[in-house]
């Protein structure tokens, strides 16, 4: 659904955020998009969004050119941006004037969700808490059931039930005809929600695997001291040690996405080897 090749963007020719990306999402999924502040995260959102254009290489969604902005592509993306300018008009009217401009959108699904999220459906946007406003194109954004949905720090804002209930409705909403991408820095946040996991680093997809496969590849463990042979990466902590070592007995363990991050950022290349 989205193919990304050869993709370079930057502000300024000088200086790339991105060299040379190749990348390819599919509907059924809801991938974590993680990465350090100015990584380019947002930025790389915006090229999928067809919000700014690549410098070279191209960007495709369900086979349009993101930059050509047709309205067969555009009615099949939705992107809830970080911040957002929030009309002085009602949920209600929102719905009434911007709906249509999608041909899946489900207005029950929608006044469902805000009453999941507790947001009056009769109170102007712009009137409402940040949080609210997060909540409300939350709701709109998976209403419109787009095939690609981009949230860039969706839950920024969110208190923390909220943010249970966030993954609970995200969870819901994906189905095998759609995709979900979600970027974040608060990575407690996609815990039992995300499937797959890309990390933007240094101007490249450092990785783009499934948290099974991240499973079988890798395990993680927690001890008072790290005692495990073929110990990629180690995270000491007032309690012991959590480490990341090579799968090499097939055990299960939870994916701890936080020290895989920070795991990627220092030991990279043994950790993109091991999960090769
Ligand atoms: N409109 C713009 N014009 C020029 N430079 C920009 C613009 N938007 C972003 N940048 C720069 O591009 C880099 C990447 O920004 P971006 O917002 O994509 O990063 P990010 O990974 O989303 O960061 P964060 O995690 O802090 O939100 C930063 O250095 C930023 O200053």
């Amino acid at each position: 659904m989205i193919k990304l090749a050869n993709l370079s963007f930057g502000y300024s020719k000088k200086s790339l955020l991105f060299r040379n990306l190749y990348l390819d999402l599919e509907v059924g999924h809801i991938y974590g998009l993680l990465g350090k502040n100015g990584a380019g995260k947002s930025t790389l959102l915006k090229n999928l969004a067809g919000l700014v254009f690549p410098n070279a290489g191209t960007c495709k969604v369900n086979g349009f050119l993101a930059s050509d902005r047709k309205p067969a592509f555009l009615q099949e993306l939705f992107f809830i941006p970080e911040e957002m300018h929030m009309p002085s008009v009602t949920a209600t009217q929102f719905l009434n004037n911007t709906a249509a401009f999608y041909p899946k959108f489900d207005a029950i699904q929608f006044h469902k969700i805000l009453a999941e999220f507790d947001v009056p459906s009769n109170s102007l946007l712009n009137k409402l808490s940040f949080g609210q406003q997060k909540k409300v194109m939350i709701a709109f954004g998976l209403s419109t059931n787009t095939s690609l949905l981009i949230m860039d720090e969706p839950t920024n804002g969110l208190d923390i039930p909220s943010k249970i209930q966030f993954r609970k409705i995200i969870a819901s909403a994906l189905t095998d005809e759609r995709c979900i991408i979600i970027s974040t820095h608060q990575v407690r946040d996609l815990d039992s929600l995300i499937d797959t996991l890309l990390v933007l680093h240094e101007q490249k997809i450092i990785l783009n695997k499934s948290l099974d496969e991240i499973g079988e590849r890798l395990l993680f463990s927690a001890a008072a001291q790290a005692n495990t042979s073929n110990i990629l990466y180690a995270e000491e902590n007032s309690m012991g040690v959590n480490t990341i070592s090579i799968n090499a007995q097939q055990r299960y363990s939870k994916v701890d996405m936080e020290l895989l991050f920070n795991g990627l950022l220092s030991n990279q290349a043994a950790l993109t080897q091991s999960l090769k």
